[in-house]
Formats: structure tokens, sequence, C-alpha cells
């Protein structure tokens, strides 16, 4: 196998179960369209710190050892008998989820949103541009890509014009999706001890896709005055793959400016770039919909971590905390559709003639991403797939 082509498929890192007899949960790192059983195939020492049914160990054991590993991944000859074809194994949530956070750090879809939600007052709420907005999120439906989406039902208004309407209970009508990037929590932190900017790559481990899947009919009738709850809460989905920062190093660049300038401790001037090139796709059912582009997030990962533990909350192993929807400027970098579809009053008709505003049964969602490669090219990350299946 050649180097330049094994170079550019060993960033990325998962858990998957073979099918058959030997179904024991174990780690892997993708070759093409295989997957390396990579705690049979490193050296017993690294292996020790890789071995499980998933990426807790690899997470929990630190910079120093996620540097080892992905070095000694990447001039790994990999053995024939540890590689099993992906169409033999099943893929697996790649870490169990401790604490899971979503922000909302797009400008462009927070001013989408304000436009949309609440015409005639300001675009962006008074703390937005002095902090990262998010709340917490239910770790435990967070699903592995791949798993179908049940339609849930939930209270909204009959009418989703008037603020009088009937409230009602049924299958949300306004089923949604939030393209997302997240990251990944390896290294905890002291409970009373806030992360600074400067910390954030000692204690998270590296990124993966988001969708944030959201009933926007539920959502925009219990959201006041505490936040999302029922309207996210049913299903997040991530991508079976995580890639580490450490192949993540072409992709660095610096964040919009900022205005007003963050207090200290958001304040990343001077600092090494914050921001990721990564270039989202969105696909409805094969069909190509928007290309968020992730460089363009208003606050890095770097400030919403610093932001997150500001004021002691600890981190554990397995936090993963979401960008929030990526949006661009540009009506086809929107990375929802109550943004493609101005909130369903401008449909849109997709090559094959179907016309959608937001999901219906039996749409498949794909998100994808690409990054810069160290030494040129592009790598790509793994993707988020998710099927919408009827109400129950
Ligand atoms: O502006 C609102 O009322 C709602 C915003 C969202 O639903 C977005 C959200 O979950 C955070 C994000 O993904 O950016
Ligand atoms: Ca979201
Ligand atoms: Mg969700």
């Amino acid at each position: 196998m050649d180097l330049g082509r094994r170079a550019s498929v060993t960033h990325l890192y998962g858990a998957f179960e073979p099918r058959g007899s030997d179904g024991v949960a174990r780690v892997g790192v993708r070759y093409g369209d295989r997957v390396l059983d990579l705690a049979a195939a490193l050296d017993p020492a690294l292996a020790a710190r890789v071995a499980g049914p998933n990426l807790g160990a690899l997470l929990a054991a630190g910079r120093v050892v996620w540097t080892e590993v992905v070095a000694a991944v990447a001039v790994l000859e990999p053995p024939e008998e540890h590689l099993h074809a992906l169409a033999d194994v099943r893929l697996l949530m790649p870490f169990t989820v401790a604490d899971y956070v979503d922000f909302y750090s797009s400008e462009h879809h927070a001013r989408n949103l304000g436009k949309i939600l609440r015409p005639g007052q300001p675009e962006l709420p008074p703390n937005w541009l002095h902090l990262p907005v998010g709340y917490h999120g239910r770790a435990g439906t967070v699903v592995v890509s791949g798993t179908d989406v049940v339609r849930p039902h939930g209270q909204r208004r009959q009418s989703n014009s008037g603020p009088d309407g009937e409230v009602v209970f049924g299958p949300t009508t306004r089923l949604d999706i939030e393209a997302e990037v997240g990251y990944v929590v390896g290294v905890p932190s002291e409970l009373g001890s806030p992360v600074p900017l400067g910390d954030f790559a000692d204690h998270v481990f590296g990124v993966c896709l988001v969708n944030d899947w959201s009933a926007r009919d539920i959502q925009g009738w219990e959201y006041q005055p505490l936040g999302p709850f029922l309207g996210k809460s049913f299903a997040t989905s991530v991508s079976a793959w995580v890639t580490p920062l450490a192949a993540l190093e072409a992709a660095w660049v610096a964040p919009p400016a900022r205005d007003p300038q963050p207090l200290p401790y958001l304040d990343d001037a001077g600092r090494a770039p914050g921001g990721l090139d990564l270039r989202l796709e969105v696909r409805l059912n094969g069909h190509l919909v928007a290309t968020p582009p992730f460089a363009q997030m208003y606050w890095t990962g770097a400030q919403q971590l610093a932001h997150l533990t500001v004021n002691g909350a600890s981190l554990r192993t397995g936090d993963l905390f979401a960008s929030g929807t990526v949006s661009g400027p540009e009506p086809d970098q929107r990375g929802s559709f109550i943004e493609i579809s101005w909130n369903g009053a401008e449909p849109i008709t997709l090559p094959d003639g179907q016309v959608r505003t937001f999901l219906e049964d039996g749409d498949e969602v794909v998100i994808t991403a690409t990054a810069p490669a160290p030494g040129g090219g592009t790598i790509e990350l793994g993707e988020v797939r998710g099927r919408i299946q009827p109400a129950r």
C-alpha cells in the first residue's frame, strides 16, 4: 500500500464490531474502505493505551499519548489479518458521551434565526457578541451516524403564524436539521478550575460531525424562557469517526474580527488562530443542498471551552460540545432547513423534482466535510447520516 494513500486515510478514529461470531467492540482506524483493529496492530505498550470497546481509553490518555498514537498510525504497515472490510463491521458510537452542550456560534445563523423568528426585534440578542451562547443538551440521545430518527411528538401551536393558535399535540410538522461540528473532550478538568483558552488542545482530542435534529414547532412553543428542551432532545446524530486535532494542523485559520473586543478570558487576539477551515456539505436524498463554511464561525472551540468552564464547571472524558449550526453569508451556505426554506416560505425543488421545506418521512440527510491536509490536498472527515422514520 502506497504511503501517500495511507496518510490520506489514517485520520479517522472510531469504534466497531465485526458482524458474526467475533462480535467484540473495539477501536478502529479507517484505511480506505477497510477498518484496522488498532489495539491489535500497535505494539503492546501503546496498544494498552488504546484498547477498549470505544475511544474512551485513548481519550483519557491525554495529549502525549494522542501524539504518539497518531504518529505510530501514520507509519504503520497495517497487518492484513487486523483489517476488516467496512461491509463486514458495524460502526458503533465512537465514545460514550458524558455531557453534551450545544453552542450557537455562527453569526450568520443567529442573525437568520433572529430575522425569521423574532421580526421587529434586534437580530442578535444583547449577549451574543459578548459570549458564546449555549445550552446543555441530552447526552443519552446522541446516536451514531446511520441510526434512524423517529419523527417526534410534542406540543405546538396549531398555527405557526399567529401567537394565539390552539395548543395541540402530535408529530412535528417542521422537522429540521442543524449541520454542526462537535468537539470531543478527552482529558477531564478539576471542579472549580476553569480551562483557559491556551489549554484547549490539552483537553480536546478531536472533532466529529453533528446533526442536531430540531422540531421547530415544538421548539418554538417551549423555548422561552429556558431554551431548547424536547424540540431537540429526541436525537442528535454524530459521525462514527473522530478526527484528532493532530490531523488538522493545516486547517487552522484566523476567526472573523470581533467587535466588541471580548472580555480577557475570551480574548484570543495574538494567539495561534483558533478557527478551523472545514467545508461542510449537506445532502438531502442524495442532492447537495448547502455548503456551510466552518471557518467563518464567530466563536472558536477554544473560546467555547473557556466559556463552558469559566464558572468552574468541570470536564469529563467524553464530553461533547457542538459548535452550533454552521451557516455562511450566502443562501447556499445555510446549515438548516428553517434558513434554506426561510421558515417554509421559500420551498426548494430538488433536481429530481421533489419539493421540500422541512423533512418528510423517508428523507435521508447526510453531512460530510473536508479539511486542508498537511502538505496540500484535502482530507475527508467522517459523515453523519440519518433517515426519518414515521412517528410512532
Ligand atoms: O434562535 C433561536 O431561537 C433558535 C436557535 C436554534 O435552534 C439554534 C441552536 O440550536 C443553536 C445552534 O445550533 O446554533
Ligand atoms: Ca444546534
Ligand atoms: Mg438535537
